[in-house]
């Protein structure tokens, strides 16, 4: 694992009540080493307990959850210290990721309590909404404040053209009040917001700037502000999407899922449903209800959720940040597979073809957005397929986050033919083959791709 810090020095040795830390030599250690082992061993149960604190402590007080401590019978372990090579990236990205899934949740409960007057079709009929702008605007926002606009580089979905037209006036002042609403809580975030409120042509700036083409080398963020926008408007499942790609590979992903929900069994719901969850569930999703943040740095071989952060209940990140990993399941009959929502996304009836071969026995879980990549990297379930009419062409923002955090979670991710996704051809995954197969593990992986072929034979795809 990429790391810069190796080591931590006290100011003075550490003293826990009469035990002092010592290393394994016996040896008072004012400094901690990766690979400083800590005996157990004679040691009185309150004073390991004690020294387990302390030592857990040091990885929080570094402001990132990477490193580890690790426990055997004997000894305590320092695994690992210190902020990994995109700790600080990591640190701005969830928290600006937490940010605007707290502007969604505004905007959606908005958008069901109103008429459809606030959703917008773009030139590919898609819809787009206020909170698309304003969370790219917001994040673009976040990112430049926080590297410098000269560092920053993004790929993002939406453009700035429809919102710049004349008689797009309503929607441009709708959008810069909810980004300014959502910037003021930046400090509660841990984040700093503007000093005074941003005016259109700041927020214009702030998504025209998220004018990068991508491409193989340097490094760019790629972002989805709203992953799933049919879901979103529809009151149902979403996602905020950030990514950083560098010389054309992910090495780092942030999924916000708000309306997650804490029982896997819910997701399966449609969305009406949802909206009766909402109202019977408390809003402010407490505790687990619903609503988390994912997100996994390349080679850490972990990927982490934390609770969706309540701006009255200040959350030491780190501190609350649970590790997430695959599921187990490899028999097929006992897997769950995912698939988009909409059949014009994803042909359900070659997937339902698939499932045959392969021996999925179990309905598909149709959710919208990367929250089915989230689904498979908390374990809730097994594949995600997706199969899009031939001639349309993947966008790497509506992968590149989810894929990290499915492979550091422990999961394979691949083009229907057995090849990694490429992210270094710019806005799009070019040269796929066919489509995107994600498991929870290699066996189910490996069955899947080997009747694809079989199944596309038959298909009319
Ligand atoms: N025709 C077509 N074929 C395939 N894919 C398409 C198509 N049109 C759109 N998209 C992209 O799909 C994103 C949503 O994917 P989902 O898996 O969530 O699909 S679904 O909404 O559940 O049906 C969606 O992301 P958002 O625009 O961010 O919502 C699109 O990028
Ligand atoms: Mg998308
Ligand atoms: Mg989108
Ligand atoms: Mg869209």
């Amino acid at each position: 694992m990429p790391s810069n810090c190796t080591s931590l020095v006290f100011r003075a040795p550490h003293v826990l009540g009469q035990t002092r830390i010592t290393n394994n030599t016996n040896k008072l250690t004012p400094t901690i080493h990766v690979g400083t082992c800590f005996p157990w061993y004679g040691k009185k149960t309150h004073q390991k307990k004690k020294l387990f604190h302390i030592v857990s402590q040091l990885k929080c007080s570094q402001n990132y959850p990477s490193s580890s401590v690790m426990e055997d019978e004997r000894n305590l372990v320092v695994s690992s210290l210190g902020p990994d090579k995109y700790s600080k990236e990591l640190d701005v990205a969830v928290k600006a990721v937490q940010m605007a899934c707290s502007l969604c949740q505004k905007v959606q409960e908005s958008l069901i309590s109103k008429t459809n007057s606030q959703i917008h079709s773009k030139d590919d009929n898609s819809p787009v909404t206020v909170a698309d702008w304003s969370v790219q605007a917001t994040i673009s926002w976040i990112l430049s404040k926080s590297f410098g606009c000269r560092n920053v580089s993004i790929l993002a979905e939406e453009d700035v053209e429809s919102l710049s037209k004349p008689d797009s006036k309503g929607l441009l002042s709708a959008v810069v009040e909810t980004v300014n609403d959502c910037l003021v809580q930046a400090p509660h975030f841990g984040l700093k917001g503007p000093e005074k409120l941003l005016g259109s042509s700041d927020v214009l700036e702030a998504i025209g700037r998220c004018n990068s083409e991508g491409g193989p080398t340097g490094s760019f963020w790629a972002l989805d502000p709203v992953d799933g926008t049919l879901g979103f408007v529809r009151g149902d499942q979403y996602a905020v999407a950030l990514a950083l790609i560098e010389d054309g590979e992910v090495v780092l992903g942030v999924l916000g899922c708000p309306n997650y929900p804490k029982k896997k069994e819910w997701l399966s719901y449609h969305h009406r449903y949802h909206r009766i969850i909402s109202k019977l569930t408390p809003t402010t999703s407490e505790s687990w209800d619903k609503g988390c943040v994912l997100y996994a740095t390349k080679g850490s071989g972990k990927a982490w959720m934390q609770p969706l952060h309540q701006t009255n209940k200040l959350l030491a990140w780190p501190n609350s940040a649970i590790l997430i990993r695959v599921s187990a399941i490899d028999d097929p009959a006992l897997a769950t597979f995912c698939e988009p929502v909409e059949k014009s996304n994803s042909s359900h009836s070659f997937t339902a073809g698939l499932a045959h071969i392969v021996g999925l026995r179990k309905q598909p879980l149709r959710v919208y957005s990367m929250v089915k990549y989230a689904a498979i990297a908390r374990g809730d379930a097994e594949i995600f397929m997706k199969f899009a009419r031939s001639g349309y062409k993947e966008k790497i923002w509506d992968h590149a986050a989810g894929m990290i955090i499915i492979q550091e979670a422990g999961g394979v991710v691949t083009d229907a033919g057995g090849s990694p996704l490429d992210f270094s051809k710019g806005t799009f995954l070019e040269g796929l083959d066919r489509g995107i197969i994600a498991c929870g593990g290699a066996k189910l992986h490996e069955r899947i791709i080997k009747s694809v072929d079989a199944s596309w034979k038959c298909s009319s795809l």
